[in-house]
Parts: C-alpha cells; structure tokens; sequence
C-alpha cells in the first residue's frame, strides 16, 4: 500500500543484500516520460494495470534487485502469481490508520487514487486494504510495517536465511 515503507525498507534491504533497488512506478515513469498521475488521467487506470504488469515482467528471476512495486501490482491481472514465481515477496503489513498518518506527513500528494485533501481519505484507504488484503497476504514473507525499521530487516533477514 502506499506509504507502507517499501522504498524505506527496500533501499535498506538492498543494501544489506549488496542488490540494486528499483522503484517499479519510477521505471514506469521514465519510460513513458509522465508522472503516475499523469498517465492515470491522460490515459486511464486500465492502461496503467497493462503497462505495470509489462514492467513487472521485464524483470527477470534470480537478478539481484530488491523492488518496491506500486501497491496494486499484485492485484492486477497476474501480478500476484509473477511474483511468487520469480522472487522472495514481502508485505509490509501497516494498518490503514498508520498510513494516512504517513501520507500527511510525508505530504507527497501524487497518489491519483488517494487524494491528501479527500475528507474519506482514511475510507477510501481502509477500502482498498480490505479488498487487496487477501492478495497481499500471499506474500511470502508478511511483517508489520509499524515495526521500526531496524527489528523488521531482522525479521526479513531471519526469513531469508529459511527459504
Ligand atoms: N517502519 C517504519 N516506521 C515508521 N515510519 C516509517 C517506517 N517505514 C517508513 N516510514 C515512514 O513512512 C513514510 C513513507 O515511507 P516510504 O516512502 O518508504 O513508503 P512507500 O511505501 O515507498 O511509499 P510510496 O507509496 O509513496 O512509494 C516516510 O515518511 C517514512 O519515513
Ligand atoms: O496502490 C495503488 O494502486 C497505486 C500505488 C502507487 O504506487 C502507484 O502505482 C499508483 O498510484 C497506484
Ligand atoms: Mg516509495
């Protein structure tokens, strides 16, 4: 989800594993040369989902990175099941409350589904986690996102070391 720390967490992961980290909305943004909320509302959600998923696909198994990809990634067509396939997967679980708190105060408002001014804010959030949680629980590695930083590398660490 986000706010839920996937660039926090990854870049510190990434470097605790000697693997590049690479943020999946960025790459789409350099490819297509428009921000996220751009391409959402010049050409729509659906065509979002497909390029997303393209991206997704370009990246291949056993290439040493650590990817923070956008919140819906997973829920979308079949995203889930590629990134079983083709890596370790990780879900920062941070209960909705805790990323609205986040998102007002990193104050990055450029999330086209999640409006900072929006009054439901905190609706629209607790919607979206509901309806993605059952995905995202099928992450192989869960944590909870409000955990400092530090105890859940352990934890992701710990994991690793299992699989
Ligand atoms: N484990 C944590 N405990 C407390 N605060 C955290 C934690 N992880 C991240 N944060 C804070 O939450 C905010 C969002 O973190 P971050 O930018 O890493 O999230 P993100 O999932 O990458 O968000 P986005 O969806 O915008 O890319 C930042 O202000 C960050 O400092
Ligand atoms: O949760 C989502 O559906 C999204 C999250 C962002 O990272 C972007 O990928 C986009 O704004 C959609
Ligand atoms: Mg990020």
């Amino acid at each position: 989800m986000p706010s839920s720390g996937k660039s926090t967490l990854g870049r510190q992961i990434a470097k605790s594993l000697g693997y590049e980290f690479v943020d999946l909305d960025l790459r789409i943004e350099i490819a297509e040369g428009k921000k996220v909320a751009e391409i959402f509302s010049l050409n729509g959600e659906e065509y979002f989902r497909k390029i997303e998923n393209q991206h997704l696909k370009k990246i291949q198994k056993d290439s040493k990175l650590v990817i923070a990809t956008g919140g819906g990634a997973p829920c979308f067509h079949d995203g889930l099941e590629y990134i079983k396939e083709n890596g370790i997967s990780i879900f920062l679980d941070v209960k909705p409350e805790m990323l609205v708190e986040r998102m007002r105060v990193s104050k990055k408002n450029e999330r086209p589904l999640f409006d900072l001014e929006s009054k439901t804010l905190l609706d629209t959030v607790s919607t979206k986690y509901n309806e993605r949680l059952s995905t995202y629980q099928k992450a192989d590695i869960t944590v909870e996102g409000d955990t400092d930083p530090e105890s859940i590398l352990w934890i992701i660490d710990a994991e690793f070391s299992r699989k």
